[in-house]
């Protein structure tokens, strides 16, 4: 049984520092001073040791799109970034909308095992928004899929929106929404609003994103279903969120689920960066304003938004190194999200460790449903954890990150909070910048 000791580390950035013997793929023993065998020491160095970061929304191109990314690279991206299991977006080529699709991302994800990479099922068939995909047949299958979402599309027929909220209840699923109204962004191409207007790109405006949200939320009322928002980007969104969250009668919470994500960039970067015209700041949903980066911060602190996820998108040079209008939307997220997060919620004072513990790993763990992922640093507890040093900070190099894309927005930025290592199963996946195969 292999052991590892993680010498000189802080659970939650909290107290004195403390040792973590690993062993047998779960946390045997926490406490000063531990003097045991052990096939690898680390010396941590005071870092702060969180619960391994778990994404519900990242893009590994894998069935498809191998030149982008693929599920080996990905994993190794995810790795770095200190994050223990990721959910794979549906949207590949073929689609996952079918047991044989998912159940392959699932066994290629533990081939590789630098993380756990969970399928997201398609909810319409091919992403067409038509007809419910075989939910249940993927829930059933061997990649157990509870996350369903045709994210790169929304499903905006409310009636296939209302049966896929219906249905995934017989198994515990979520329906993770790609909330954007297609009659209102018809060749949108930015947020729409005054920097819009003047570099006259055709306007994303903020309702589409804000009605589709608000009638979800009604629809995982009325079904007793539970529904995910993806990448929520306005201001607008985390107050009807923060009014869903505070409804219901005598404190009960109201019937069904809702809960949230938010990724790094849009808690960092404005449309204020579209002068440039250059395709890295192109994403869907668009990059916004000030007003709605400050509604954000605030929201994922207080709750409202319940976590980050990355929507780490890579694209292919050719896909993005073109003009504005034919460039795809995305960009890179899983090796800078710790970063991102340190400046805009730590660094800010609006999280600390145990916050980031929370928005990073335990509500995203929840929401998904997975029992070994997100668990209290503490003996018994399986090891799934990362370890990061607060105070290094590091420079962006998109050519250095393990993605075979390199469309980060983050490129030449320095940022705060550096992986130390990261352990998967007692396991260390990465350490010190490198891989562990
Ligand atoms: N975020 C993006 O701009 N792009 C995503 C799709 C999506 O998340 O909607 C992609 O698959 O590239
Ligand atoms: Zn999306
Ligand atoms: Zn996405």
């Amino acid at each position: 049984m292999s052991r590892v000791l993680l010498k000189d580390v802080r659970p939650y950035g909290a107290g004195e520092p403390v040792d973590l013997l690993v062993e047998g793929g779960v946390i045997a023993e926490v406490g000063a001073g531990i003097d045991a065998d052990a096939d690898e020491i680390v010396h941590a160095g005071g870092a702060v040791a969180l619960p391994g970061f778990v994404d519900l929304h990242t893009h590994l191109r894998e069935p498809g799109r191998e030149d982008a990314e693929t599920i080996d690279t990905g994993s190794a991206a995810a790795a770095l970034g200190g994050y223990t299991a990721v959910f794979a977006m549906a949207n590949t080529d073929p689609v996952a909308d079918n047991a044989v699709v998912v159940e392959h991302v699932w066994r290629r994800g533990q081939e590789v095992g630098l993380v756990d990479v969970h399928p997201v099922g398609a909810v319409t068939v091919g992403l067409a928004g038509e007809q419910l995909a075989e939910l249940g047949t993927m829930a059933r299958s061997a990649a157990q899929v509870r996350m369903f979402s045709d994210d790169g599309s929304c499903v905006h027929d409310p009636l296939i929106m209302r049966r896929a909220l219906e249905y995934t209840r017989a198994f515990g699923g979520v329906v993770a929404q790609h909330a954007e109204e297609p009659r209102l962004t018809a060749g949108a191409q930015a947020h729409e609003g005054d920097n819009a207007a003047r570099l006259g790109l055709a306007g994303w405006p903020a309702p589409a994103e804000e009605a589709i949200v608000a009638r979800d939320c009604l629809l995982a009322g009325h079904t007793g279903g539970a529904l995910h928002i993806c990448h929520v980007s306005t201001a607008g969104t985390a107050e009807i969120l923060r009014w869903w969250k505070s409804r219901g009668a005598d404190g009960e919470p109201p019937s069904g689920t809702v809960s949230a994500e938010v990724t790094p960039h849009h808690l960092l970067l404005t449309d204020d960066r579209l002068d440039t015209y250059d395709p890295v700041n192109k994403v869907n949903p668009p990059l916004r304003t000030d007003a709605d980066v400050r509604a954000l911060r605030q929201a994922l602190a207080d709750g409202t938004v319940d976590c980050v996820a990355t929507d780490h998108a890579p694209h292919a040079a050719q896909d993005k190194d073109c003009e504005w209008a034919a460039a795809r939307p995305g960009m890179l997220g899983l090796q800078t999200a710790l970063g991102i997060i340190t400046l805009t919620m730590v660094r800010s004072g609006l999280l600390d460790w145990r916050g980031v513990a929370r928005v990073m790993s335990e509500r995203p763990a929840r929401i998904a449903g997975l029992a070994e992922q997100g668990r209290p640093v503490a003996p018994g507890e399986p090891a799934n954890l990362v370890l990061v040093d607060p105070d290094a900070e590091w420079t962006v190099r998109s050519a250095e990150l393990a993605s075979l894309g390199s469309n980060s927005p983050f490129e030449g930025m320095r940022l705060p909070g550096r992986v130390v290592a990261t352990l998967l199963r007692g396991r260390l996946t990465a350490h010190e910048g490198k891989v562990r195969r």
